[in-house]
This record gives C-alpha cells, structure tokens and sequence, in this order.
C-alpha cells in the first residue's frame, strides 16, 4: 500500500458517521465486539448444553428407556428385600423371590414359633393352629392328629417322658441343625427324635421344609416322618428309628480288614436310594429337591435296607421351573460344581451327589480325602484317571469280601461317572439310572444263576447229593438283599415311578 492509499483509508475511517456521530473505525471495532462477545456466549451455550447431557440424572433417564426393554434388576436383589408383614397376615411373598417358601398347610394351620423359652406361660410360648389356636403347647390338651393331613402332634412332655428327658444317654447323633435323641413311645414304638437349635434362621427353615417336605411322602426308602412337636421354643421331629447305623459308619467306621458290606448290598443300597430320589424327582408335584445326598444320610437297616434321611435342606421344585436359585448349601465333597458355582439348583444336583455317592460306596474312600497322596485327594478325579487307564479293578473297597464280576463293575462305574458329568444337562435322570442300575442287578443274578446251576450239577455228579439243598440255599443268600430292596417284578417295570415304591 503506498502513502497516498493510507491517508486516504485513514481520512475514510476518521469520517463522522450518522450512528450518534461516531467515527467509522469507532463503529465498525463495535460490531467486531459484539460479533465476537456472540460467539463467546454461543461457544459457552454449547458446553453447557454438553456437561448437562452426561449428568447422572440424564444417564438415568436413558437407563430407564433401556430397562424396559431388557430386565436389568437381579432377582437376587428381589430376594433380599423384605416386605413387613403386617401383623396376622401371611408374609407378602414378592412374585420374583426364587427361594421357594413354604407355608404350614392353611393359613388357620400355620405354626407360629415365639422365642419364648420352655415354661413362659402357654400363651406366650405356643404353636397356634387356626381354631386350635391357644391350645397347642399347653400339655395334655392336645390333639392326636396333626391338621396338616399326616402325621401327629407331640407334647414336649411325651417326647421327655420318651426320650429320659433328652438327656445324654439317649443321644444318638448330632447334626448341623440340631441334636438326636433315641427315645421310646408309651406305645412302645422307638422314635429317633431330633430337637432342631432354636436359632430362628435355617432351624426354623429346616423345621418347615422338613415338615412340609417328608411328612407326606411315603416310600420305604425314605426314613419316615412321624410328626412333630411345636412347644415353647422347642421345635423337634419325630422320625421311625432306623437301627442299624449310617451307610457312612460302616463305610469308614472301624469295621476290621473285611467289611460286612458286601458286593450285594452295597448294591441294595444303591439302587434302594436311587428308587428314593426317583421318587423324589419324578413321583411327586412338585418335585423334591433333596440337597445333600450324603453316606451320613443314608440310613441302614438290620437288612442293610437303606433309608434317606435328613430333609432338612430339601427344597420343592415346581414342574414350571427348571431351578431355584438358592444359597449354596450342601457338604463339601458332594455339591455339584454349577450349584456351587451359581446357587442354581434343581434334580441335577441330587445326580451329581449320587453319583458321588455311588464312587464312595465301590472305593470305600471318602469324596474328599487330604491323607492320600496328591493325585487320590479328589474321589471323582482318580477314579476318572483310574477307568481311563483302565484300572477299574482297582478303584474296588479292598475291604470288599469278593470282587465283584467285571461287567457288574464297569456298568456301575459308567452310571457314577454318568452322574457326575460336568454338564449338567448330560446327566441321566434318576428313573435312566434306575434302570440301568437294574439291569445291572440281573446281569449279577444271571451270572449267579449260571454259577449255581453248574456248582449244583457237580455236586450232583460227585456226591449223588440231593441237587436242590446248595442251590437253595444260595439262592436265599444272594436273592433277599435283592428281591427286598427291588420288591420283585415291580421295580422291573421301568416306566412308572410308582414301581420304585
Ligand atoms: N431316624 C433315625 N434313626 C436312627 N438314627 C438316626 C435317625 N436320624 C438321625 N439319626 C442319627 O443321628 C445322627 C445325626 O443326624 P442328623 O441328620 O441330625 O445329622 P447329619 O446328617 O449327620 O449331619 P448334618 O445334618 O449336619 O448334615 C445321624 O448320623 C444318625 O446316626
């Protein structure tokens, strides 16, 4: 620009303008302030308008559109809220809460616990039974049978008068829930009587679900609930006595070199508590769920007839739901891993555990043993390791008096390994194993047979004896276990559940 174009711009600019006599270079920084303060203030809209848009509230606004599409809130969150029952009325039970609860019967029927010790006054300390109410827990006024349709009511007096006063001497065993008592009826019938701790948590749970769960079925390898009694702070159940020990007793109980536990009734137990779960699993609605399948509850009997036992963590399922979800609860060694995992549970986990079972009973060895060398701790991973290496022979309790047939074995082996299948969904139902396992048993009885009729013709040869005194009698030997436990041709018809009774 040359010196003539400068002054004249400059002349130009110090011109006085018509906007309240301004300079024109005055006017025109004005509007360059302005149009620069516009664009301060439309920069500071932008980022406010920003910040508010990544605010919780917003982010809430926008979780909530996503909610209704997709179910964000856990049902364990529903499970731990708890809805104050307003006073006598039912608990509300939110319709999500996966944990099954269970009533007593009827409302009118339900048991009302009170924290009162024994010898509060009767109407503080007492079950209430609708319109029995009041006179449950005052001794001698009650009635014999229960209202639930089974079993019966006990006063806290008969079952002292029964078990010496629970004192030590009739202690039978001792449980995580509470104490056993070995007692006797006025009527002369032995009872085994367990008096649950008085903590109002699981024990009451127990109580209910064991009430609700055994007392009305009926199988005969299942020990049988007799009733109950509700009095104070007491809270017990009255079971048949079974007389012969626990299968754990005698499975790892000091039982000398040679265990009485034959190759024949360790079957008989298997395939007695098979028929028991089968029973629990496919014979009732809704289904039980029996939650610790276990040697210490099983049972014996003076046949070696086995009885499950211990309901105490049962759990009802209904044909519309595949599991519950529940807290992990069980015995270390026998919980299947996906329960243990999830606390997801249904059937599937009582195979795992009879599975586990079933390896137990055939080794003799505990599910988890950390005296044994690395590599043996773990029950289910030797025996895998074994049979793969194909070694099953030596999987067998050496306790055992006889080995049992090869095919008997491996059959055996394959149904346990079956049961404990990581998947869950793999393992064979409980009416499957059933029949395998009893196909397992006339495979033993042919092979016996056959044995007996060619030991029955020698003897014919070389003594000219009567042919029918040897094979008679083994035949009763080896036939009642068996023929016992199966009930004869009913328990071949594999079809029905009511067969396994
Ligand atoms: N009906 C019964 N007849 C005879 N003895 C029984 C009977 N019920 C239980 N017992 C004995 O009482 C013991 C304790 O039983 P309980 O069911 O309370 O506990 P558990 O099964 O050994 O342990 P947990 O309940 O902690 O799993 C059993 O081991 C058994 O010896």
């Amino acid at each position: 620009m040359s010196l003539y174009d400068a002054a004249f711009v400059n002349s130009e600019l110090s011109k006085t303008t018509s906007i309240f006599g301004l300079k024109l270079w005055v006017v025109i920084g004005i509007f360059v302030g302005v149009v620069f303060v516009l664009i301060l203030f439309l920069l500071s809209l932008c980022i406010t308008a920003s910040r508010r848009r990544n605010t919780p509230t917003h982010k809430a606004k926008l979780h909530h559109r996503h909610s209704e599409l997709t179910p964000v809130v856990s049902k364990e969150i529903q499970e731990i809220v708890h809805h104050d029952p307003a006073p006598d009325h039912r608990p509300i039970v939110p319709q999500a809460v996966p944990e099954i609860q269970i009533d007593m019967g009827k409302v009118e029927h339900r048991v009302v616990f009170s924290d009162k010790m024994p010898g509060a006054s009767s109407g503080e300390s007492r079950a209430t039974s609708g319109a029995e109410t009041g006179s449950i827990g005052n001794s001698g006024q009650l009635p014999e049978v229960s209202h639930l349709g089974w079993g019966r009511w006990y006063t806290l007096r008969e079952l002292e008068a029964a078990t010496n006063c629970l004192s030590d001497e009739n202690v039978i065993g001792e449980g995580g829930y509470g104490i056993v008592y070995h007692g006797i009826l006025a009527d002369g019938t032995r009872v085994a009587v367990k008096n649950l701790l008085n903590n109002r948590g699981q024990a009451e749970k127990e109580f209910k679900v064991e009430v609700e769960a055994i007392g009305r079925v009926r199988h005969k390898n299942l020990v049988r609930l007799l009733g109950y009694c509700v009095e104070g702070a007491y809270r017990m159940l009255v079971y048949e006595y079974v007389d012969n020990g626990t299968l754990e007793q005698w499975l790892h109980g000091d039982v000398g070199d040679i265990s009485p536990l034959t190759w024949d009734i360790r079957m008989t137990v298997i395939l007695g508590t098979a028929k028991a779960l089968g029973y629990l699993h496919e014979g009732l609605e809704p289904k039980v769920v029996h939650r610790d399948v276990k040697s210490s509850n099983i049972l014996l009997d003076r046949q070696w007839h086995p009885k499950l036992s211990d309901f105490g963590l049962a759990k009802l399922l209904n044909a519309e739901r595949s599991y519950v979800t529940t807290r992990v609860m069980g015995t270390f060694g026998y919980v299947a891993p996906e329960y243990a995992c999830t606390g997801m549970l249904n059937e599937k986990s009582d195979i795992y555990s009879f599975g586990i079972l079933i390896m137990e009973i055939i080794s003799g060895r505990t599910p988890v043993d950390y005296s044994r060398p690395q590599g043996e701790t773990n029950l289910v991973e030797w025996l895998k390791m074994m049979v793969g290496n194909r070694k099953s022979e030596e999987v067998v309790d050496p306790k055992l008096p006889e080995m049992p047939c090869s095919k008997a074995l491996k059959r055996v082996l394959l149904v346990a390994l079956r049961c404990v299948d990581p998947d869950a969904q793999k393992r064979p139902k409980m009416g499957h194993i059933i029949h395998m396992l009893e196909a397992d048993d006339l495979l033993v009885r042919d092979e016996r047979r056959i044995g007996r009729e060619r030991e029955s013709s020698n003897s014919h040869r070389d003594y000219k004896q009567d042919n029918q005194t040897g094979p008679k009698l083994a035949r009763k030997q080896y036939g009642d276990g068996a023929s016992d436990t199966s009930e004869g041709d009913s328990s071949r018809n594999h079809n029905l559940p009511t067969s396994w009774r």
